[in-house]
């Protein structure tokens, strides 16, 4: 599961983090902008009678903030400065894993609730190291698969590093492992501002930026990817941040998924 912290390149310039691994990325993106989209009681929606711990995965959590934010705006502890405690019944379990081993680091000095968020250092694309260290998470708790997957501001940096075959891969296993999938795609403009500013650094440009075929309105092309190949459909989408990036919530049809809903086991 090793990971790179940042190839090396120094992460004081955000063109030095290539795997968008900035070390202040909540400063300059606050999760409130993201969570604050996102109804109250969503989880009960989606869920309505949820007998069993829910289960989470964060993809791509840098330092935790955001993961943070989401549980306790999904479970509806909302003031930040009580030591509150998920109540009973109200059971998230969240695993949050990130490519920058010095970023989980980090989050897991600071997690508020060590025993419901856990953070792990993986690199989601290295199918040797995810199969086992997902399924012995999983196991824990009797299943295969998560209830509901986050994957916020990090679709462009699999692109860039994997090309249009790694993004479609990346779709493809995600919707296999998650019931539910909270999806917040980088817009095209900000695959242009990235490579430029690898250039201003005097980097080579990232491999695969010039020859992505799947460009242009990116929520639109991953939601064709994710509802045509992988099975999922397009519950709803909880509107855009201020910086121009749509929340997208799908849900899979697949066979794949445990085919239940958590109040029937
Ligand atoms: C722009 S940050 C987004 C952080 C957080 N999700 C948010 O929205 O506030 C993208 C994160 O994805 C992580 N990342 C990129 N490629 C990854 C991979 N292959 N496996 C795991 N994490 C990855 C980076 O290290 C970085 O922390």
């Amino acid at each position: 599961m090793a990971a790179p912290s940042s190839a090396g390149l120094p992460c004081s310039e955000p063109g030095a983090a290539p795997y968008g691994n900035f070390p202040n990325y909540s400063r300059f993106h606050p999760p409130e902008g993201r969570v604050s989209l996102l109804p109250g009681g969503l989880l009960r929606r989606l869920f309505p009678a949820a007998a069993r711990p829910l289960l989470g995965i964060d993809v791509g959590c840098n330092s935790g903030e955001l993961s943070v934010a989401l549980y306790r705006h999904l479970l509806g502890l909302q003031d930040k400065s009580s030591p509150d405690q998920p109540a009973a019944g109200k059971d998230l379990h969240l695993l949050c894993c990130d490519i920058d081993a010095a970023l989980i680091e980090r989050a897991q000095q600071s997690s508020p609730f060590p025993a419901f968020i856990s953070f792990a250092n993986l690199d989601i694309m290295d199918s040797t190291s995810r199969e086992p260290f997902l399924s012995s998470y999983l196991g824990r708790f009797g299943r295969s698969t998560f209830d509901i997957g986050f994957c916020m501001s990090v679709t462009m940096w699999i692109h860039l590093n994997h090309g249009d075959s790694g993004l479609r891969e990346f779709l493809a296993f995600l919707s296999s492992l998650c019931k539910y999938l909270l999806i917040e795609p980088q817009p095209w403009k900000c695959y242009r501002a990235a490579a430029r500013r690898l250039r201003k650094l005097g980097r080579n440009d990232f491999d695969h930026f010039r020859s992505l075929a799947i460009n242009g309105d990116m929520a639109e092309r991953i939601t064709q990817i994710l509802t045509k190949d992988c099975a999922m459909e397009l519950v709803c989408c909880f509107g855009s941040t201020s910086w121009d990036r749509s929340l997208l919530l799908f849900k899979s049809n697949g066979s794949n998924q445990e085919g239940r809903e958590p109040s029937e086991s």
